[in-house]
């Protein structure tokens, strides 16, 4: 084995781990986009942004995606439950931008 051949098998690697992130990151932009409908919609209907019964059913609905790829019920917990926080965070930042917009 030389050099090289770690190199180019790392490079390969890493440009396609790159690849898979990117279309990570715009797959979390397109989910907090619909976010942001959610938002606009709990504004109009004067809805608590935090519906506790409906992450509870997102969080299981992920531990059971992850068990089909071996992904760890820990993770896919942890990793739920940073996506929901920082989507309570936007939808709260948007409803209150909207409030302000109003003069309320
Ligand atoms: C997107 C919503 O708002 C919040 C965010 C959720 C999520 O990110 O999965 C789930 C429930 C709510 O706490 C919603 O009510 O559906």
């Amino acid at each position: 084995m030389t050099e090289k051949l770690w190199r180019d098998g790392i490079a390969m690697y890493r440009t396609e781990i790159d690849e898979i992130d990117k279309r990570v990151v715009e797959v979390l932009a397109s989910r907090f986009e619909v976010a942001k409908k959610v938002a606009a919609l709990k504004r109009a209907w004067r809805k608590p942004v935090l519906q506790r019964d409906r992450a509870v059913q997102v969080e299981r609905s992920y531990i059971a995606m992850g068990e089909r790829y071996q992904l760890s019920e820990q993770f896919m917990s942890r990793l739920y439950r940073l996506i929901h926080e920082e989507t309570c965070r936007m939808e709260r930042e948007m409803i209150q931008d909207e409030c302000a917009g109003q003069g309320n």
